[in-house]
């Protein structure tokens, strides 16, 4: 096991990282620390950079700038001890053999390897074992890496979009696992682009977008971040009330669709009450919560105005 640096409990962290393809900053600046036992999701649109900060946290790219530490340690000695294990998209696996012949190889060569009956159970792959790994479907396909990742007594589990490919009770079944690997202490780091993921499982929830982390909190908290409150009415004299309804209070972002106004408001009440005080007479006014997805449409796409030079109005 490599030496942790005193006073340095930290699973993982990245100080100052960039990562640049060509033009392309596919990550900017990251500074970002994993802490024991957490469940953490990243999540961005496409080519916000998420899986080049998994390749990053693996050691399998070297940022151009900045540090990744994993457990006071490099990736890469991170990896050979055993500590972490990986789950990604890219590479193919080994279609000629059989399931059990492919897990029972990942716990030979993990240096805390566990008994491959054991990871095929939890994987849920054991009634598939003798299968050859080419005839898998997409979804049995993900659960045998996700039984590669977990083949060992690994500290860190990190998955690239893990339940691409399989379907509802899969996925189910599957986050029911994570769950349990969580509760035995382990981290675990996952991107998605399922949202409802993120919110049901995580406990922290990471947006990136352009290479930079946007947003790090509980999903509750990221939820928060994107303004509260979503509230949606009907004006009949709405060419009119412009200038009333730019100015107020509390106000995330406007939106006027013919005779409907969306607003996203950080204090729902206070905006409410102005609409009357006004002299406004909304009709069919909707107040609801914000969504994680909702708020992560809202945080990226503010983000974009304001990298764009957006106002203060859309840009929160
Ligand atoms: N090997 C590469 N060569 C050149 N550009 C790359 C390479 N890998 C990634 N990029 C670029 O870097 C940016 C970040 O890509 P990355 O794959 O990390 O994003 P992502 O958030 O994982 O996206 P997705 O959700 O689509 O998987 C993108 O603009 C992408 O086109």
């Amino acid at each position: 096991m490599p030496q942790q640096h005193t006073g340095e409990p930290e699973v993982a962290a990245f100080t100052a990282v960039t990562k640049t393809y060509g033009q392309v900053k596919a990550v900017d600046g990251l500074d970002l620390t994993l802490r024991p036992g957490e469940t953490v999701a990243l999540l961005g649109p496409n080519g916000a950079g998420k899986s080049t900060t998994l390749d990053l946290l693996l050691g399998l790219r070297n940022p151009d700038q900045g540090t990744v530490r994993l457990f006071g340690t490099t990736p890469q000695q991170a990896l050979a001890a055993g500590l972490v294990g990986a789950m990604l998209q890219s590479g193919g696996l080994m279609s000629d053999v059989k399931v059990r012949e492919l897990v029972q190889f990942a716990c030979d060569v993990h240096p805390r390897g566990y008994p491959v009956d054991r990871v095929l159970e939890t994987a849920g792959v054991a009634g598939i074992a003798d299968r050859r790994v080419g005839k898998l479907s997409g979804g049995q396909e993900q659960r045998v890496r996700f039984a590669l990742a977990t083949a060992g007594a690994s500290d860190l589990i990190v998955l690239d979009e893990p339940t691409v490919a399989m379907d509802v009770s899969a996925r189910q079944a599957f986050w029911g696992t994570m769950r349990g690997l969580a509760d035995e202490g382990r981290t675990v780091l996952f991107a998605t682009h399922y949202l409802e993921e993120a919110d049901q499982v995580a406990d922290r929830v990471l947006v990136m977008h352009r290479g930079r982390l946007i947003a790090d909190g509980t999903p509750a908290d990221v939820k928060a971040r994107a303004g509260a409150r979503r509230i949606v009415f009907d004006l009949d004299d709405i060419a009119e009330r412009d200038a009333v309804l730019r100015g107020l209070p509390a106000l995330g972002a406007l939106e006027v669709h013919g005779r409907t106004v969306r607003i996203r408001s950080t204090d729902a009440d206070a905006t409410v009450a102005a609409v009357y005080r006004a002299g406004l007479y909304p009709r069919n006014l909707e107040v609801a919560g914000l969504g994680l997805e909702q708020a992560f449409l809202a945080i990226t796409h503010d983000e974009t105005a304001v990298q764009q030079g957006g106002t203060e109005e859309s840009a929160r």
